[in-house]
């Protein structure tokens, strides 16, 4: 049986495990990146930029057909599903190619093509049989598609978002499961590429808004655009022939549907079962999670790190980043170890509308029973907007009563995105409602509808004079 010493073993080479190597690497050469499946992470593989390409030509398809609006006319668009995919696939190669290129450049005794395991605090056994005893271990493993039990038995017809984009052409038809930041990205993507979609969600949920009446205006939204189920009553998912059938109750009936595939987008499990984590001293919680500190990535008093989706709470590439570097520069000093303050929590949706979510969420205010204001914008008349024919959507902002501090904010609205960036940073510079207002505002932007929402927070925190009706002042439409 092999045996390898190092300093530091990194298990997984993600987005997190990536960024640890690059913390690590830079101080030591004794160190072991081991990947069980192919280099180029699930970012650049099967997640964020492969799921961009298809709502970039979603996107394309959609002003085609309603560009009517502004007297323009172009007719129904014709969709080359092959094409789409082409496209697809071609620049997701090119974006998995960069990654792959930064992995040939790094040393070949600092990489491991097999599965780890542990087999003790220090030792690592691999799938091909070398044991790896390490002094430091990050564990940087990221997660997967969980498919609950109701899916089983649909064969090759049960798809993930690993599947998707490999196709060579569009379905014809797709019943998607899980109303997430997955199912509505790519459910909305390819109703919008003419593949016949239905969307079942559970719950009424959407994305990640938690907020009541953010949640009901895109459930309206989105519900108005394509089949949208946000809170479906399913019965029966089965194989039919070639294809999956659905069965569910609408208005107290049975509505069977037959779909090609059925793409299942109800969350992701981290990794870290058939880890051997069993066989450590780590302390795991009910979901066989390592306990560890957020702030150093540290699991217990351990020597052992985590990082990146293999922990479920911020599972976003930025975060993992952040995460893997923690764990690399920790990892690396042991036994000191320095806690890290965490950026602001920002998540955006990119359907169309775009949805955002800014530092703490409405669940999470009242949860703690925090007091707390809300200011409010409606997209509907926003002048810019309204010029662009984006308006919808709402907008909500929420600050501390007493104090003005801005808390957070949930959106469902035109290039949320940006909003998302703005109110971030304005949470971490720890700015008032007022000194935002302070800040400059062009004309005509969508910005201006933020500034009325937070206008409408800062009156009701008592801070600030009743905002004029369809203020003039700010510009018409402001
Ligand atoms: C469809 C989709 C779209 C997304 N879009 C966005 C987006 O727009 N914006 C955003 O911020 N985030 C997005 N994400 C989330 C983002 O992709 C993840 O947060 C990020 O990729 C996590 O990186 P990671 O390093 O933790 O995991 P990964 O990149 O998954 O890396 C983990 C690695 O560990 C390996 N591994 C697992 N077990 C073992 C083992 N036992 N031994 C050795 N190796 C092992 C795996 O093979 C894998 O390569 C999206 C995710 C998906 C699925
Ligand atoms: N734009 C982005 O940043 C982006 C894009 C895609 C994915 N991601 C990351 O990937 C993670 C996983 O995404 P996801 O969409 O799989 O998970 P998610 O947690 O966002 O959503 C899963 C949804 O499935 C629902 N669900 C669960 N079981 C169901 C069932 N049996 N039938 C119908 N619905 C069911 C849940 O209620 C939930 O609404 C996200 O949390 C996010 O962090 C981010």
């Amino acid at each position: 049986m092999a045996r390898k010493n190092v300093e530091i073993a990194i298990i997984g080479a993600g987005t997190a495990g990536m960024r640890a190597y690059r913390e690590v690497s830079a101080h030591t050469d004794s160190v072991l990146l081991i990947e069980a499946a192919d280099f180029g992470t699930t970012c650049a593989r099967e997640g964020c930029m492969p799921s961009k390409l298809l709502i970039a030509a979603a996107e394309a398809a959609w002003h085609g057909r309603h560009s009517d609006l502004f007297g323009v006319r172009f007719g129904e668009p014709d969709i080359d599903g092959r094409a789409v995919m082409k496209r697809v696939r071609e620049e997701r190669d090119r974006f998995v190619g960069f990654v792959l290129q930064a992995v040939d450049d790094w040393p070949d005794e600092h990489k491991a093509c097999a599965r780890a395991q542990f087999r003790s605090d220090h030792e690592l056994e691999l799938s091909d049989g070398t044991v790896v005893e390490a002094k430091r271990i990050i564990i940087a493993t990221g997660s997967r598609p969980n498919i609950p039990p109701v899916f089983a038995g649909l064969g090759d017809r049960l798809i993930t978002n690993a599947d998707v984009f490999d196709w060579h052409d569009l379905p014809r038809s797709v019943a998607v499961f899980g109303a997430g930041v997955i199912g509505l990205e790519l459910g909305q993507a390819l109703h919008r590429l003419g593949v016949r979609t239905e969307l079942f969600g559970r719950d009424g949920a959407v994305g990640p808004i938690s907020d009541p009446e953010v949640a009901a205006q895109a459930r309206h939204i989105f519900a108005a655009e394509f089949p949208f189920h946000a809170d479906a009553r399913v019965e029966r998912v089965e194989r039919s022939g070639d294809g999956v059938k659905v069965t569910h109750i609408v208005q107290g009936q049975e509505v069977a549907t037959t779909f090609d595939y059925c793409l299942v987008a109800t969350g992701r499990r981290p990794n870290v079962d058939n880890l051997g984590l069993e066989n450590t001293s780590l302390e795991l919680n009910e979901r066989g999670i390592p306990l560890y500190d957020p702030l150093s990535g540290r699991c217990g008093d351990s020597h052992i790190f985590i990082a990146g989706d293999s922990v479920p709470e911020l599972p976003l590439l930025h975060e993992a980043a952040d995460e893997g570097f923690v764990a690399g520069y920790n990892a690396t000093r042991f036994p000191e170890v320095r806690r890290f303050a965490r950026s602001t929590p920002l998540g955006v949706v990119f359907s169309d509308p775009q949805i955002m979510i800014v530092g703490e969420s409405h669940r999470d205010l009242v949860a703690r029973g925090a007091e707390f204001e809300t200011g409010s914008v409606d997209w509907q008349d926003q002048g810019r907007a309204r010029v662009m024919g984006v308006n919808k959507g709402i907008l909500h902002v929420y600050a501390e009563r007493n104090t003005g501090r801005f808390l957070g904010a949930e959106m469902v609205g035109p290039r949320a995105e940006h909003f998302a960036h703005l109110l971030a940073w304005a949470r971490q510079s720890e700015l008032t409602i007022a000194q935002m207002l302070e800040r400059p505002f062009y004309h005509p932007v969508l910005e201006e509808g933020l500034r009325t929402a937070l206008r409408v927070l800062n009156y009701n925190l008592g801070m600030g004079a009743k905002p004029p009706p369809r203020c003039l002042d700010c510009g018409p439409g402001g």
